[in-house]
């Protein structure tokens, strides 16, 4: 029996996931939004938004732009839409929506509202557990993806050979995968280096150099160990077992570097332009595209004020994004705590 795979979402990442599977001969059904946007595809056969040089053999694609019917359609369903939006275009679904079918979040984000990591939403909501839940993290820019350049994505999953019979379908010339069973470990690390980004970006706007760049992201990675650590020792006092996290691998270093120094990275661009002295605002509407550390930098914000780590980084960022806070003299006090 043949995959039935489902994407939903039709920005970079989600367009880039489908050259992925497309370049292997993985027939895809692909939740697009706009009907313009899926008239655009049948008729000149690429997204006209996004990764707009990637060419598709559109007899692969069954493009609808209603959820459920790509839902429905699929057996394997791939989340690709920015965490902002993940609310507005499941709630349409019907609770048992995702019964027997196996879900993989493609976002870097936490479910804005409820702080949730993406697995405890869909269980809450939809019932899913997480044997059937998988994530595809790691140092990856979709224009990278677009134009060939060999690039590594890890697949999380409670199961093993479930989690490298879905790697499996993107392994390619120009892509490797990496397994393991890493599942909220690689949510959050990818949650993090977004607000890091954000952070390096707005070093870069402040005119810091190379040299700063470096010990600031040496700090960030702390951090983010920190909090790994703070969160789990919550979740062991409510039962839950700790993981063990491999922080030296691709999806934690890997993506916290790329993300900092890309010049593809979105946050890392949205930072830079807060950090020029441009408002949130002017930002968005310049940028038109998703930077989600800032959303990112609330939620661990919140979910920091009952764990306590000791996040000095990300807590500046989230000031200086969301209260105001000025951005020269946030990072003068920065400077003097690094290490
Ligand atoms: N771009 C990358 O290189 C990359 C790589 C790895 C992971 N990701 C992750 O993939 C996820 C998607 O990011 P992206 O890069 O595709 O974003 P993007 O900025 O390229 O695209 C934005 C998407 O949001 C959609 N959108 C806009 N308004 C909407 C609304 N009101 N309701 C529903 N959808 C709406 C747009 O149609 C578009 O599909 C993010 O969590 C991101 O962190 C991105
Ligand atoms: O462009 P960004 O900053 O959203 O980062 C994209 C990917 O997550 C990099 O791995």
């Amino acid at each position: 029996m043949g995959n039935h795979i489902g994407i939903i979402g039709s920005g970079s990442w989600a367009t880039a996931l489908a050259k992925i599977l497309t370049d292997n001969n993985q027939h895809i059904h692909w939740w697009i939004r706009n009907e313009d946007t899926i008239r655009h595809m049948q008729l000149r056969h690429h997204n006209k938004h996004y990764l707009t040089s990637v060419y598709f053999d559109t007899r692969l694609l069954q493009l609808d732009h209603r959820v459920e019917e790509v839902v429905k359609a699929s057996d394997t369903i791939i989340l690709a839409v920015p965490s902002a939006f993940l609310r507005t275009v499941l709630d349409a679904l019907p609770p048992n929506a995702l019964e027997g079918k196996k879900v993989v979040s493609a976002i870097k984000g936490l479910v804005t509202g409820t702080n949730q990591l993406i697995n405890d939403y869909l269980g809450e909501l939809f019932n899913l557990p997480l044997e059937r839940y998988f994530t595809i993290t790691g140092p990856c820019h979709a224009e990278e993806v677009a134009s060939e350049k060999l690039s590594y994505l890890t697949f999380s999953g409670m199961d093993t050979a479930e989690t490298e019979a879905i790697a499996t379908l993107f392994n390619n010339s120009y892509l490797q995968t990496i397994v393991n069973k890493d599942v909220m470990g690689v949510q959050f690390a990818s949650v993090l280096k977004n607000i890091y980004a954000m952070g390096a970006g707005i070093a870069h706007g402040l005119e810091y150099g190379d040299n700063f760049l470096s010990v600031f992201i040496t700090n960030c990675f702390r951090e983010m160990q920190e909090f790994l650590e703070k969160y789990e020792q919550n979740q062991a006092g409510a039962g839950k077992e700790p993981t063990v996290h491999n922080y030296n691998a691709s999806a934690y270093l890997g993506d916290l570097l790329v993300t900092c120094y890309s010049l593809h990275s979105r946050n890392r661009m949205f930072g830079n332009m807060i950090g020029k002295g441009y408002s949130v605002k002017a930002t968005q509407l310049e940028l038109n595209m998703v930077a989600e550390g800032y959303y990112a930098s609330r939620c661990i914000h919140e979910i920091n004020a009952e764990i306590g780590a000791y996040m000095p980084i990300a807590q500046k960022v989230y000031a200086i994004l969301w209260e105001q806070l000025h951005t020269e003299e946030a990072f003068f006090e920065l400077e003097k705590g690094l290490v």
